[in-house]
């Protein structure tokens, strides 16, 4: 459904990402690892357009979106919950939930039971600011926000990094119900293993810009050459 087909990508003058190809697929969660500042940021906002491509091709259900603008490819089915999860702290939790049904092709807001039923904490708090809210809080209110639009792939930047365990678990929990239930492909950047374990069918491991490793296991040995672990 997805196929990044090797791309270069650069900030100014300095290529991050060189000859990149992945692949996401229906149903699956495509999980994304390796060291700080290899570049993996970097290609989830290539694949949501926040970054334009230098070469290469992006393809998103057989059409060629390698010049999409974001908006476009939200409209097309693409949701982003970037890194250090950006809600709209002056709005209610309710509201930055209304801004992801935009995206949302039927603008149905029974999308929101479901979201509800992922992340009570947010029925509860639905009128409170979203800056009024802890740091775990806010990442489920950006998940939420981001599956508002019932998006057809899920980007998720990261989005164990500094949350507390209970919250990790929740959010592991809602990407394994998204799998079980619905034809969601997930692409997850991630630093914690066991996580990345715990729900990826399929890995990348990324080092200085280039794929230096792919395939349905975590081999060990990679992992020890690329994350160090
Ligand atoms: N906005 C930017 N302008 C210039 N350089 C950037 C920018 N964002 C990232 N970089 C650089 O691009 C490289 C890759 O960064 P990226 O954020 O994609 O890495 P990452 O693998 O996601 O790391 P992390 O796990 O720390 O987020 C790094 O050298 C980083 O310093």
């Amino acid at each position: 459904m997805l196929s990044v087909d090797r791309i270069d990508a650069a900030y100014d003058e300095s290529t991050v990402l060189r000859g990149v190809s992945i692949n996401a697929k229906k149903n699956q969660v495509t999980c994304i690892l390796g060291r700080n500042g290899v570049g993996k940021s970097t290609l989830i906002k290539s694949i949501m357009g926040v970054l334009k491509v230098q070469e290469g091709r992006l393809t998103f259900n057989d059409k060629d979106i390698t010049k999409a603008i974001p908006a476009k490819r939200a409209r097309a089915g693409m949701s982003y919950v970037p890194q250090g999860r950006e809600i709209f702290s002056s709005l209610t939790v309710e509201e930055n939930l209304l801004l992801g049904l935009e995206a949302n092709q039927n603008k149905k807001t029974d999308i929101f039971e479901t979201i509800y039923r992922y992340f009570p904490v947010l029925k509860e708090m639905k009128n409170r600011k979203g800056g009024d809210l802890s740091g775990g809080q806010q990442q489920q209110l950006a998940i939420g926000r981001a599956l508002a639009a019932e998006p057809a792939l899920l980007l998720l930047d990261e989005p164990a990094e500094g949350i507390q365990p209970n919250i990790v678990e929740d959010i592991q929990q809602v990407i394994i119900d998204l799998k079980q239930n619905t034809e969601t492909a997930m692409i997850l950047v991630e630093q914690n293993i066991e996580f990345a374990r715990s729900v990826g069918d399929y890995f990348y491991v990324m080092d200085r810009g280039r794929i230096m490793f792919e395939g349905p296991e975590l081999v060990q040995e990679e992992l020890e050459q690329y994350l160090s672990i």
